[in-house]
């Protein structure tokens, strides 16, 4: 078996001391994989995506239990700028473009030492996936709609040639036909750089459509994972994230608790 290009094992991590936001959470990515982290408000994916991305500082948060391995090299509680230079990248959920800036600074400004020449080249391959930026390089960030400011969130962060993408919330505020084409953009990404990707998404229908493996958390734990086939089959995944509902109307938590009881006890 060959070793995941990102192995998250067991982590446990406390804001402020105090609040434990995720426990016990185990997931891998291998490489050209695309993988999601589902679940609803509150479960823990972002904190869990911030942990691989070093930025949990900026909220007083730690990793303090278990490990993070980025191609075997152990990353928990170290920077940001430390993780983003071994090629593990973040498109943030919020902030993602500096409003002030054109798209074209926009693009060189987490490069900023890169050489001239450098810059172009991989702008090149930035406009490629995403051609509409090329036609917006003068646009300031601010004036962006939502699509093309996620559009320019994702080509800044290719700018850095991740080896792993790390996407927050790909779909949040967007209308589906504008999510559809950045799914497929993102496939694209894959297919042809060979670049991994893992997305942190509330849409578990956006998120099925192309990831090859996902898994569900709920309260700050791993309750579900499956490649997409066996997810999209499973029937707490359709009834409660895809929103597929059966023709007897059972509450949510008295199902969830029958289910998860027998999934654990039984
Ligand atoms: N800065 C913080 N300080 C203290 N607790 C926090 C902080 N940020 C998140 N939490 C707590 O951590 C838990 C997990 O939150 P997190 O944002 O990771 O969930 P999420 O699954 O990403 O949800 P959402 O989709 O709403 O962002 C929540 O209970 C939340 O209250």
């Amino acid at each position: 078996m060959t070793t995941p290009l990102l192995q998250v094992d067991k982590i446990e991590v406390v804001y402020k001391r105090v609040i434990t936001a995720v426990q016990g959470v185990t997931l891998s990515v291998s490489d050209r994989q695309i993988v999601a982290l589902l679940g609803t408000n509150g479960a823990g994916k972002t904190t869990t995506l911030r942990a691989i991305s070093g930025f949990l500082g900026i909220d007083d948060a730690r990793v303090t239990e278990g490990g993070i391995g980025f191609m075997g090299v152990r990353l928990e509680n170290r920077p940001p700028h430390e993780i983003a230079k071994r090629g593990l990248v973040l498109v943030p959920e919020r902030d993602k473009v500096f409003p002030n800036l054109t798209v074209a600074e926009n693009l060189i400004a987490p490069v900023p030492r890169a050489g001239a020449t450098e810059q172009r080249r991989q702008e090149e391959i930035v406009f490629h996936f995403f051609p509409r930026l090329a036609e917006l390089r003068q646009r300031i960030g601010g004036l962006l709609s939502g699509g093309e400011r996620q559009m320019l969130a994702i080509a800044a962060a290719l700018m850095c040639r991740p080896r792993l993408l790390l996407i927050d919330e790909l779909s949040l505020g967007l209308a589906p036909v504008v999510v559809g084409d950045l799914t497929r953009r993102l496939t694209a990404i894959r297919d042809e750089l060979g670049i991994a990707i893992l997305l942190v998404e509330q849409s578990a229908a956006t998120a099925l459509e192309i990831a090859d493996y996902a898994y569900v958390m709920e309260n700050g734990r791993v309750v579900l994972d499956g490649d997409r086939a066996r997810l999209k089959g499973h029937q707490d995944v359709q009834e409660f994230y895809l929103g597929q509902t059966g023709s007897a109307r059972r509450s949510y938590r008295d199902v969830k608790q029958y289910r998860r009881s027998r999934r654990w006890y039984g």
